[in-house]
């Protein structure tokens, strides 16, 4: 309650303002923008960072409640690709100058008021702690995957682990134990493990008690015992935030708080929901595989031909740059028939909220989850690495809001027979029934978490009421 009368009292005054930094990609940024949008609806001053000369917003972007910066990260104009490793080396040599000079600038310009006085920082960027701490500001960690992936990277901090990791690991007592292929892969196509990455997501957990409070992008009834076990092992408090999905697909208490990360303006959206609109209520499987995944040839003829045998109408999002895998046939196919349509990328909210939408197949990514999740949407889960086979594990076995399609496991590859049976499970089949009746119950659970006086509100309550005292 107190909080609360505090939130109200930041919403009047504008006492405190928060730098917000994270890496420029569309999995991090949607959700640390999301979550800046609540703070800003709470009377918090947001400047939202973008350590990027090359991806800026849309001139129609609606971030009209936090201001925008953008700081170098080194790219130069027509340089040539760097390998991972070399980028993220060099990410880090850069941002930490460049955002050490911004944050100094901020506090030394007496026109702006209030000076900031904490950094939310992407905790893969686990460094920019430093960098806070150094500049006199406090520095928060932002998870932006499950509380349950971040607790497999803890463990691989703390040495009790490696990756790649082999199960059995039975961790929680009330959660089923996770098998090699359900731990976070971080795998090199000959099975290792890139080293730089690797590193990465375990030293999210170095200095972390230098970090007054620590976000998350959950929430406590999603994942209630691993942050209960998480807890126990750090000092700083933990505070799920999420789910950080816009307001209009939730509580409905922001304004203008439809769109969504970078790609504001998609060209094929009028084609995507002319299509939809002529479909059937639930009859349509959505397929994407996020913003980065690239898939093999040979996976994508599968996944091609598994969806075209379901006899299921699909919509498709294939990025321009892996079009040129999909099978010519397929394409001429499908041209001819109207079963399926193939975009290059759609507004991905607007498509799960639509009506005719049934199922998701996904990479499960975890934004892509929670989107699904918020929405009631099922899903077919064909995970591809990172944290998307843990996600996988719990979409299927926790939360029971989708089926996974078989993998194998030496060549990470999905067959279309499996994927064709898995989609007529979920979409026509008992299980479905089931599924479909979970993901209901979750996605009210997900509006109640973000509603006036839910678990995630009452933390953000909790985090603007400490900012301002
Ligand atoms: O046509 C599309 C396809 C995707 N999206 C959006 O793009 C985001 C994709 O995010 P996510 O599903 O998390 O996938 P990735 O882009 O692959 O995200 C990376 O970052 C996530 C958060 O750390 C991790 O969970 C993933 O494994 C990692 O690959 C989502 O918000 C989607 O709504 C669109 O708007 N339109």
């Amino acid at each position: 309650m107190e909080d609360r009368r505090e939130t109200a009292a930041a919403i009047n005054e504008k006492k405190a303002h928060v730098l917000v930094i994270s890496y420029a990609i569309q999995g991090h940024i949607n959700p640390l923008l999301q979550f800046s949008k609540r703070l800003a609806s709470k009377g918090v001053k947001v400047t939202f960072i973008i350590p990027s000369t090359r991806t800026k917003f849309p001139p129609n972007a609606a971030t009209s409640s936090i201001d925008i910066a953008y700081i170098s990260d080194g790219y130069e104009e027509g340089e040539n690709l760097l390998s991972l490793d070399e980028l993220i080396t060099r990410f880090r040599l850069v941002v930490q100058n460049t955002l050490a000079k911004f944050i100094r600038n901020q506090l030394e310009s007496p026109e702006l008021q209030p000076p900031p006085t904490v950094l939310v920082y992407d905790s893969v960027m686990f460094w920019a702690l430093d960098v806070a701490l150094e500049q006199g500001l406090q520095g928060v960690p932002f998870f932006t995957q499950t509380c349950m992936v971040n607790a497999v990277y803890y463990l691989v901090h703390h040495a009790q682990i490696q990756i790649p990791a082999t199960g059995p690991l039975d961790l929680i007592p009330e959660l089923p134990a996770l098998e090699t292929s359900e731990l976070p892969t971080l795998a090199t196509v000959d099975g290792g493990a890139y080293p730089l990455l690797v590193s990465m997501c375990a030293n999210q957990f170095l200095k972390l008690e230098k970090a007054k409070w620590i976000l998350i992008n959950t929430f406590s009834e999603l994942e209630a015992q691993v942050l209960k076990w998480m807890m126990s092992k750090v000092q700083s408090p933990i505070l799920p935030v999420g789910p950080t999905i816009p307001s209009i697909y939730l509580d409905q208490r922001l304004e203008n708080d439809k769109e969504y990360g970078l790609q504001l303006f998609v060209p094929e959206m009028d084609a995507c929901m002319k299509w939809l609109d002529s479909r059937e209520v639930d009859s349509v499987i959505y397929v994407s595989f996020g913003s980065l995944a690239s898939l093999g040839e040979e996976q994508m003829e599968e996944i091609a031909w598994g969806l075209k045998s379901s006899n299921i109408p699909f919509l498709w999002v294939v990025r321009e740059s892996e079009k040129k895998k999909l099978p010519a046939k397929f394409l001429d196919e499908i041209a001819q028939s109207d079963i399926g349509l193939v975009v290059g990328w759609c507004s991905q909210l607007e498509v799960l909220v639509h009506k005719a939408v049934g199922c998701f197949m996904t990479h499960c990514g975890w934004n892509s989850t929670l989107e699904a999740l918020c929405l009631g949407v099922p899903l077919i889960a064909i995970a591809q690495w990172t944290d998307q086979t843990t996600n996988a594990k719990f979409i299927e076995d926790v939360w029971k809001v989708g089926i996974r399609v078989p993998v194998d496991g030496k060549k990470r590859m999905s067959n279309r027979n499996d994927i064709m049976t898995s989609i007529r499970e979920l979409m026509e089949g008992e299980r479905g029934k089931d599924i479909r009746k979970n993901s209901a119950r979750w996605r009210e659970m997900a509006k109640q978490a973000v509603s006036e006086g839910g678990s995630s509100d009452r933390n953000i309550d909790h985090f603007v009421a400490q900012l301002v005292r």
